[in-house]
């Protein structure tokens, strides 16, 4: 019989077709795997019979007859296909074009770059995506999309000129200019040469020394970074010493002078560090007139020691004004009235850092206690009756005259002999003393947010690659967090989370939806280094700079570290002889000598003009060469390169500022061998370095809150450029999204708190007050700035009263990130 037109109606009972298995025996999760085994198996038999697709959850063990029926209305229309890695892939936010990324400034930013990767965009780093396995919502976006390009790409610099430049800053190479055709003693001169290797005066030591050892005038001097100021003001106060020790003896009055005799002079500096250094040269000085005892008196160290050293008897002092204060008002043993030098050494410092009050205590105190000694007529024979005064600083402007006024009558100003400089021709009046070293050799380096992380570090590879082209960097950092982050970072093996991190990529592949495996497969990987940010350790070796064949130690210095540990560090880092470099903040900008500094790197530009002609002196000192070059971001920033070239005149065109891209740097320093496979081997270079940081960060709580705590005082520090450069370093420019990357860390700013800090840095609205007010601030003064910058007739006044604001909000930063110590008041 044909079955033909045969209809076979039965329905499925509501019990389902198959019977649902029994469980028994094993544990409750073997139990419940083999349930969900069985349920699996029983949906998918069941659509294979029904040709119905079950819905998702829950899952049925049977289907019932209203679904069979359902297909003859037609089939439930069906969920698009989603594949398990779409969740992962999936873009949170519509993307944007590419260039704008850089507008918003909102935590959005982090989102921006979790968007649908192509090959264009995405080099290794299979998709920015979210990745949830180590708790909590982590962006790992891909390196190299959506940086934001540069607005000055286009401009050709001009090639670096070979031409050698003759050093500004060296000693005077004339016949006829020697320490003894100053008026120095031929002992003095002698031990110069002999013990201190100092040959020939330079120009400014010239103009002083000349000056000084004629007349009893107060002077002002000024001069170059590197040019021996302190010598040009230390060499006529020890040798007027000298002579009056001598004038003595011959007259027999008594046997000469001794440390009993009384104090004679007092050289403040405001930085513990500073004095120290002074007090280094004094003492060196002082080995050929042994019976003239310097001592120095800074915050930091015990008062009771300092008191005791005081009470023995004192030639020359060397204090930090704090400190100094304080001893005149509860040291007895300090009589000051026959303090006849008073030296002000970074006049300018001395203010910006308030101490204006100190100061003027201890000037009002030394005109006292003179007078009064005129009064009993016991002062010393042969020493001069009316006290000098010198005042050192690199500008001439603002709180500077107000520090003139205070301690200052009739100054003379020294400046180095026009005639021994040929340079500065067009440099204006005011400024022409303080410039840039002319054999200074300047670059800049434009980094887009997020690579400046992995770019710093393979320029810092790059120059430390071959044994003995660099000795010695100094990387200057906004803030005392910031440093100990990049500190931690450079002294970890990042190649073994290189290592771990390439791991994961396989087994990624592999697995990607297996969120429990990953999660144990981290635990075990990470490389779990000694924990960040332990205050004792301030230099270590770092594996990541170090080539084969030579070590390369990293050091770091800030105001938050203990002074004993400040001046061990600063002790070590002058004594290695070994390539070093030295993660520093501003503390160490002013003043310091240290030797061999070849190169300067300005990773966070300095908070005014005058701080970056500071930071780059540490090199190129005394007539040596040195490199320097600043990080700039893709934007506003670049402006700042105008800056940087008004620093010196030469010719029509100003300054040569070489200039280099993330690529070039990453390029060079990545790429070892010299010759790439491909055009993106930098590229997954960089990335591999980048996961690798990301990787460190996350291995450990300590690890990742050091890098939220760097992150937001960075951004902090950002908002305190002076008033008149906050144009180019403007805050509401600042992608704080792709910053974020570049300390390591795959959160969104928004969500970022650190522990007794400072909370949320990201989203405007959730900003601290402080943020707020100053992103405010800035962006209101940006506009002031660009008009103050464009308009040259500016008085002063208005100027002064801007950079005192920029100061002030500078001072509320020191003291809001607990760095109110970071110079050290005594
Ligand atoms: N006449 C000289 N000949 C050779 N080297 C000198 C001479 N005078 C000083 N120096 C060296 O020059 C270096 C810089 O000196 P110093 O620290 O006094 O400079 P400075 O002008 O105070 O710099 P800064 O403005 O950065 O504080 C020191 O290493 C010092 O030994």
């Amino acid at each position: 019989m044909a079955d033909d037109g045969m209809l076979l109606n039965f329905s499925i009972p509501d019990s389902g077709i198959l019977n649902k298995p029994q469980f028994k025996g094993g544990n409750w999760k073997q139990r419940q795997t083999a349930k969900k085994a069985a349920a699996h198996w029983h949906t998918k038999a069941t659509e294979r019979l029904t040709g119905v697709r079950a819905p998702k959850a829950p899952l049925p063990l049977s289907v019932n007859a209203t679904d069979v029926n359902r297909t003859e209305l037609g089939p439930r229309p069906e969920r698009p296909h989603r594949s398990p890695e779409y969740d992962n892939d999936r873009p949170a936010k519509r993307p944007r074009v590419s260039g704008d990324s850089h507008k918003k400034v909102d935590d959005d930013a982090s989102a921006a770059d979790f968007r649908p990767h192509t090959d264009a965009n995405v080099v290794k780093n299979p998709a920015a995506k979210q990745d949830t396995s180590k708790g909590g919502k982590q962006i790992i976006s891909s390196l190299f999309s959506f940086n934001p390009t540069s607005t000055t790409q286009t401009l050709s610099t001009k090639p670096a000129e070979d031409a050698p430049v003759e050093p500004s800053n060296a000693p005077l190479t004339s016949e006829l200019d020697t320490f003894t055709s100053l008026g120095i003693s031929p002992t003095l001169a002698a031990h110069l040469l002999k013990k201190m290797d100092l040959k020939a005066p330079t120009a400014i030591q010239k103009a002083a020394v000349t000056q000084l050892i004629k007349d009893d005038s107060d002077a002002f001097i000024q001069a170059e970074t590197g040019s021996g100021k302190t010598l040009a003001y230390l060499l006529p106060i020890v040798q007027r010493l000298m002579e009056l020790s001598a004038n003595m003896k011959k007259r027999k009055v008594d046997d000469s002078v001794s440390r009993d005799s009384g104090l004679f002079a007092i050289i403040l500096a405001p930085t513990r560090e500073l004095s120290k250094q002074i007090a280094h040269v004094l003492d060196n000085l002082l080995r050929c007139a042994h019976w003239l005892v310097a001592t120095t008196v800074i915050g930091g160290e015990k008062k009771k020691s300092e008191k005791a050293r005081l009470r023995k008897g004192i030639n020359i002092l060397v204090a930090t004004p704090g400190r100094l204060a304080d001893h005149l008002e509860h040291t007895k043993a300090l009589d000051v009235s026959n303090v006849r030098w008073l030296v002000l050494d970074e006049g300018d410092r001395l203010m910006e850092l308030g101490f204006e009050d100190e100061i003027q205590k201890i000037v009002g105190n030394l005109n006292l206690r003179m007078r009064a000694q005129k009064d009993e007529a016991s002062r010393i024979p042969g020493l001069p009756a009316k006290r000098t005064t010198v005042l050192c600083s690199a500008t001439m402007k603002l709180d500077v005259e107000r520090l003139g006024e205070i301690s200052l009558k009739d100054a003379v100003h020294i400046r180095s002999d026009p005639a021994d400089r040929t340079e500065n021709e067009g440099a204006d009046d005011e400024d022409q003393a303080f410039l840039a070293p002319a054999q200074l050799k300047q670059s800049y380096a434009v980094v887009a947010p997020k690579l400046r992380l992995v770019s710093l570090i393979s320029f810092l590879k790059r120059a430390f690659a071959r044994k003995g082209s660099v000795m010695k960097v100094i990387v200057f950092i906004s803030c005392a967090d910031s440093v100990d982050f990049h500190f931690d970072i450079l002294t970890s093996n990042l190649e073994e989370e290189k290592v771990a991190a390439k791991d994961d990529a396989k087994e990624d592949t592999k697995k990607e939806d297996d969120e429990e495996a990953n999660v144990k497969k981290s635990k075990k990987k990470s490389v779990v280094q000694s924990d960040p940010t332990k205050i004792a350790v301030t230099h270590a070796e770092s594996p990541s700079l170090s080539p084969h064949t030579h070590k390369v130690t990293t050091y770091r210095l800030h105001g938050s570290l203990p002074q004993s540990l400040r001046t061990s560090t600063l002790a070590h880092f002058t004594k290695n002889n070994e390539p070093a470099v030295l993660l520093a903040t501003d503390v160490a900008s002013r003043g310091l000598d240290l030797p061999n500094v070849d190169l300067v790197v300005e990773f966070d530009p300095a908070f005014a003009r005058e701080d970056h002609l500071h930071r780059i002196g540490r090199t190129a000192r005394a007539g040596r060469d040195g490199r320097a070059c600043i990080f700039l971001m893709p934007g506003c920033e670049e402006g700042y390169v105008d800056i940087l070239k008004t620093d010196r005149k030469d010719g029509e065109t100003g300054i040569h500022i070489g200039r280099q891209d993330a690529e070039e740097i990453l390029k060079k320093g990545l790429v070892t061998s010299g010759v790439m496979k491909d055009k993106t081997e930098y590229m997954e270079k960089a990335t591999d370095l980048q996961l690798a940081v990301e990787r460190w960060a996350l291995a450990s709580p300590a690890r990742l809150e050091s890098a939220r705590r760097a992150y937001q005082s960075h951004v902090r520090a950002y908002a305190t450029h002076v008033a008149a450069e906050r144009g180019y370093f403007d805050i509401k420019q600042l992608h704080l999204g792709h910053l974020a990357k570049a300390f390591a860390l795959r959160e969104r700013p928004s969500g970022m708190k650190v522990p007794g800090l400072r909370t949320g840095a990201g989203r405007e609205s959730k900003k601290p007050a402080k943020i707020r007010g100053a992103a405010t601030g800035a962006n209101k003064s940006a506009v002031a700035s660009k008009a103050a910058l464009e308009d040259t007739k500016v008085d002063d006044t208005e100027e002064a009263a801007k950079m005192r604001k920029a100061v002030r909000a500078r001072e509320k930063f020191m003291r809001h990130a607990g760095m109110a110590d970071e110079f050290n008041l005594g």
